[in-house]
């Protein structure tokens, strides 16, 4: 087939957004309706030499290409194939292409918006290894003996575990797979997505305890990273919990303690003696770059949990530098003659090199509930022939969405002003009697003046956290939550991933969101391992049509209108206002001397 000069304007290829605006109606705008239809007409007789086709978005175009064939006043001037089988040849009129990329365009065309989205993606995603989003034990722990040993499921009973998830049981078994090292095969990578609060942390710890414990010497086996200093030492006191019986230990690097501090929780005498490091990016690779004797040379695994967070912060850089610490530069050289050399080269294409039982392959595990939500980000981390597990809810309304909820969250929206909302949230939390509740607020200063208000119209304890506060002020304010002194934290997206907070019941958007992941983190610090939780997003009105075009991207999103009288509020007022002078003079100094 080959395309004339003139049939430009009968190309068009909707993209992902506007394939669902371009799907009922396929001609183009600048038109007259009834020139539109005759040209249609005409362009889908079999017998004429022109027709008309519809581009389907595929991996192999480029966003220029799109956008060229997209506008339907540009010429388009190169050959299009047909499909990759049919180049060059006709496209038969009453024959139905099935998997082809451009379609005829006729009355009874159909742009199979799925199949597109499909192919866009890369191969090894599109190939993820389905896993049950269920966060319900399946089966129980004896099931598990023979794979995680007598020790660690004997502190996952006391730790009042029954079972394992559907998730955690399969990628606990795939790392733990013993096949890797019988055939010297270099183990592929891992990308795990599944729901917030699935146990994503016990599904690296477990199996890495299982993996280093009873090696004889000293050394940096496994780093884990994470974004924040708070989920790095909620890892931490996960992995020395599980680890304490093996003599496994790890040192935890995220600046909270001074760089000689950290260090001689790390070396002693230049020498290792800890076998895990748990660290934030920016200190690890202060610590790799400054600190004499911190080598990665025995590396053999790199956990980045909130993986797409971390792509997101510094991951180019840190990647090349943890793997020039690891290996040698000698990818090109040919290592047959070489075995017993205990010298690490590059993972390369599967070949008798990359099966030396002798080299110490470096593999990488990266985790998030929202790891799918840009694949193509993820080449950054330079991934081994990666294996997804890709968490699918059971009652989606669409499957191929990237994320998933937890089961046992229930979410809804409540429709206000934005000048009510300290005084509902308090509402809600003494009135509603809503419970142990996080807030997530926009910035500082919000948080800030919003508990504020909320400590001065009384019957709640509520404390603040944001990430411009000093470490130790956050810690603080967790452990006060934590510890229950008390019931409402108002915090900035600084907490929304990965936390694991005790018993929260609410989940308080103070804002709609920006995003479906941001949405995906901050609901999921409730109803996590499979416990009821409840979220809320307070909006106005004219936000309602956003929201729900965000939430397309989850699979099993269902929104709930919470039905309330804002007349309650009514014989707060003058309190309110009070409090919200208070706030006032709290945050401008200059206010305070006023009066
Ligand atoms: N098999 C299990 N049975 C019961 N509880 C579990 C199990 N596995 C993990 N948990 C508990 O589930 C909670 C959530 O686990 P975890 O923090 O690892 O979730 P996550 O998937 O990493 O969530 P996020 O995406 O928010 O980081 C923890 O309190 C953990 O102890």
């Amino acid at each position: 087939m080959s395309m004339r000069k003139g049939e430009d304007e009968a190309i068009k290829a909707p993209s992902k957004e506007n394939k669902e605006e371009s799907s009922d109606d396929s001609t183009t705008e600048d038109e007259p309706p009834s020139k539109k239809r005759k040209l249609k007409r005409e362009k889908t007789d079999p017998s004429a030499k022109t027709t008309e086709y519809v581009v389907q978005s595929s991996s192999q175009s480029s966003s220029e290409d799109e956008s060229a064939a997209r506008s339907p006043t540009k010429p388009v001037q190169e050959k299009i194939p047909h499909s990759e089988a049919e180049a060059g040849t006709e496209p038969r009129a009453e024959e139905e292409p099935d998997e082809v990329f451009f379609q005829p365009l006729g009355a009874d065309t159909k742009v199979e918006k799925k199949a597109a989205l499909v192919a866009g993606l890369p191969l090894w995603v599109k190939q993820a290894v389905p896993v049950s989003a269920k966060v319900e034990a399946c089966g129980n722990l004896d099931e598990d003996v023979d794979v995680l040993g007598k020790s660690l499921i004997r502190l996952l009973r006391d730790d009042g575990i029954t079972g394992l998830f559907p998730m955690q049981k399969q990628v606990i078994r795939e790392l733990l797979d013993p096949r890797y090292d019988i055939m010297g095969l270099p183990p592929r990578d891992i990308c795990v997505a599944a729901p917030t609060g699935s146990g994503k942390t016990l599904a690296y710890v477990l199996p890495l305890i299982k993996l280093l414990k009873g090696l004889f010497e000293k050394a940096i086996r496994a780093v884990i990273l994470l974004p924040t200093s708070e989920l790095a030492k909620q890892v931490y006191d996960v992995f020395t919990r599980y680890a304490a019986p093996f003599q496994l230990s790890a040192a935890l690097l995220t600046g909270l303690k001074s760089h000689s501090e950290e260090v001689k929780t790390l070396l002693e005498r230049g020498h290792p003696i800890v076998d895990v490091v748990i660290a934030t990016p920016k200190t690890f690779l202060n610590h790799l770059r400054l600190t004499p004797g911190f080598n990665l040379r025995l590396v053999s695994h790199l956990v980045l949990d909130e993986a797409d967070r971390m792509v997101d912060m510094v991951i180019h850089g840190l990647i090349r530098e943890v793997e020039n610490a690891i290996y040698v530069d000698d990818s090109a050289r040919c290592r047959c003659s070489e075995i017993g050399n205990f010298e690490r080269s590059r993972p390369t294409a599967i070949s008798c090199c990359t099966m030396d039982a002798h080299s110490l392959p470096l593999r990488k595990l990266l985790y998030s509930a929202t790891l799918m939500s840009d694949p193509e980000k993820l080449r950054h981390v330079n991934l081994f022939y990666p294996r997804v597990f890709h968490a699918k809810a059971e009652h989606a309304n669409r499957s191929d969405k990237a994320f998933a909820l937890p089961d046992s969250l229930e979410e809804r929206k409540i429709f206000c002003d934005i000048d009510v909302r300290p005084l509902l949230v308090w509402w809600l939390f003494v009135h509603q009697k809503m419970g142990r509740m996080i807030v997530f607020a926009r910035s500082r200063e919000e948080c800030h003046r919003l508990r504020i208000v909320i400590e001065f119209m009384g019957s709640c304890k509520v404390v603040d956290l944001s990430a411009d506060m000093k470490k130790r002020q956050r810690q603080k304010a967790l452990a006060d939550f934590d510890e229950g002194l008390c019931d409402m934290i108002i915090a900035t997206q600084v907490l929304s991933r990965g936390m694991d907070l005790k018993s929260v019941e609410h989940v308080v958007l103070y804002h709609a969101p920006t995003s479906a992941e941001d949405y995906v983190h901050m609901v999921g610090r409730t109803a996590r391992a499979n416990k009821q939780g409840k979220s809320l997003v307070l909006l106005s009105p004219a936000e309602n049509a956003k929201l729900s075009k965000t939430l397309k991207a989850i699979s099993n999103s269902k929104v709930k209108e919470f039905q309330w009288d804002p007349s309650s509020l009514r014989e707060f007022y003058q309190n309110y206002e009070a409090a919200l002078a208070s706030a006032r003079k709290a945050i401008h100094p200059k206010l305070k001397t006023k009066t």
